[in-house]
């Protein structure tokens, strides 16, 4: 294995509420790797059956991954206590562009978690409590519940790598089902496309773009977000702008902002007089300053590369409300995968805790203890470990014409979309775990 090129850090900085606020050890550099020379034998494949080596992941499962998106889940207390309809469709939206802001600068690749693998998460203090499962292999199909203190929040991912030479192409397929019981209310929308570009040269970075579409079923009210491309000189570099419509299709507000640094709500006239384009090139700067989100040094990277500059974020509109702002990514965090604070703790396994996990939390599992303990070749070892013994158990359950079935997901419909769907079955927290396989 290469040298490594950061020494162990300083135990962590335990933070008062007992969360770490850093990994146990930097990453490694992977200056010394190329991704292009591994990828390039699998050019318009299907990236999940290609082993990639460790060196490219993150310590991380892609259960607790998707975790991330509950960073913000403030934004669903305050939607769940919003007596106006319109108002509370603006937090929603704010929730669904938030969730997606911790992947900027992250290019490191989640372990793919396990067949029955699990992750839970309880954070009273941010008012929930939270499980997944990995539900499919062949596809892979991960499915999480989210209960929290005023709404509840399902859905299933099913990532889908595909990659085009230069670029890595993610389509997250699956749909995330929100419930507001105190106004009877249903709230459905799908993440957009996810690509990693400059994966032969330059430096690798991020981009979403496509269109969400968030449906209030019972009340038919939508908003509906586009999430810009890049464009020239970087000019609408991780914008998002859209409107809520009323059932009748009636634009009813503005929304507008960056998926890594916020979202505002303004007026619909206001907004749409200034995004003709000579008003708003005119009369704003496309400047970002550093007080949220900005951990990226300088950018004197060749011209493939966008500048930093974030778009018009902000447009100072007489009516601009703020609905969400990203908090500021820590300074050490280019060190650790580019974690946010919340990043950092997932994989904390906290005093006492293992006496009430499961044997098939995520936090459990050797290979990405390891590597996030800095031992890159032991976690490659137990890597290949668990996924012989993954395909072993396959092997057995075929003969013995066992079909697996995950333990707290049934595969069924979404009542509000009539999609295929995974349906939590609500045992998970008696925390009876005797039906749990041992996989690691
Ligand atoms: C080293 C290289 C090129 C491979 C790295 C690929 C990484 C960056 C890919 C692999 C799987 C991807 C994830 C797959 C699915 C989702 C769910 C979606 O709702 C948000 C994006 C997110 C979270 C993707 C982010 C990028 C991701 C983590």
């Amino acid at each position: 294995m290469a040298s490594t090129t950061e020494k162990r850090e300083k135990q962590p900085a335990s933070e008062a509420n007992g969360f770490r606020s850093q990994l146990p050890v930097a990453m490694f550099s992977r200056a010394d790797f190329s991704v292009w020379s591994i990828l390039k034998q699998c050019i318009g494949k299907e990236l999940s059956k290609i082993t990639m080596p460790v060196i490219f992941n993150e310590p991380l499962s892609f259960l607790q991954r998707i975790t991330e998106y509950l960073e913000y889940a403030q934004l669903l207390r305050t939607a769940a206590q919003t007596d106006d309809p319109l108002l509370r469709m603006q937090y929603v939206a704010a929730f669904a562009v938030s969730s997606i802001s911790s992947n900027w600068e992250r290019i490191g690749k989640p372990f793919n978690p396990l067949l029955g693998e699990t992750y839970e998460l309880e954070r009273r203090d941010m008012g929930f409590r939270m499980m997944s499962e990995q539900v499919s292999h062949h596809p892979p199909v991960s499915a999480f519940h989210v209960e929290g203190d005023s709404y509840s929040l399902n859905g299933s991912v099913l990532p889908k790598l595909r990659f085009w030479g230069k670029s890595v192409e993610i389509t997250p397929k699956g749909t995330i089902t929100l419930s507001l019981p105190k106004y009877n209310e249903v709230y459905t929308w799908q993440n957009v496309n996810c690509c990693i570009h400059n994966v032969i040269v330059g430096k690798l970075w991020v981009e979403h773009s496509g269109t969400m579409e968030i449906v209030n079923h019972p009340t038919k009210m939508k908003a509906v977000l586009n999430f810009k491309q890049c464009g020239w000189f970087g000019k609408d570099l991780h914008k998002v702008e859209g409107f809520i419509y009323g059932p009748r299709k009636q634009k009813l507000k503005a929304l507008y902002g960056n998926w890594v640094l916020g979202l505002f709500a303004a007026e619909v006239n206001e907004f749409e007089s200034a995004s003709k384009p000579s008003s708003r090139d005119l009369s704003h700067s496309n400047s970002f300053t550093k007080q949220s989100g900005g951990t990226s040094t300088d950018d004197t990277e060749d011209d493939a590369q966008p500048t930093q500059s974030f778009g018009a974020y902000e447009l100072d509109l007489p009516s601009q409300v703020c609905l969400w702002r990203a908090a500021s990514r820590p300074s050490h965090s280019p060190k650790y995968f580019c974690f946010t604070s919340f990043a950092m703790t997932l994989n904390q396994l906290m005093d006492g805790q293992e006496a009430i996990l499961p044997k098939t939390d995520s936090r459990l599992r050797p290979d990405i203890r390891l590597m996030e303990e800095g031992n890159i070749d032991g976690a490659a070892e137990q890597k290949n470990r668990l996924e012989e013994k993954q395909r072993a158990a396959r092997k057995d359950r075929k003969k013995s014409k066992h079909e697996p079935t995950p333990l707290w997901f049934n595969q069924g419909t979404n009542q509000h979309t009539g999609g295929d769907d995974w349906i939590y079955n609500g045992h998970y927290f008696n925390r009876s775990w005797s039906a749990c396989p041992d996989i690691f």
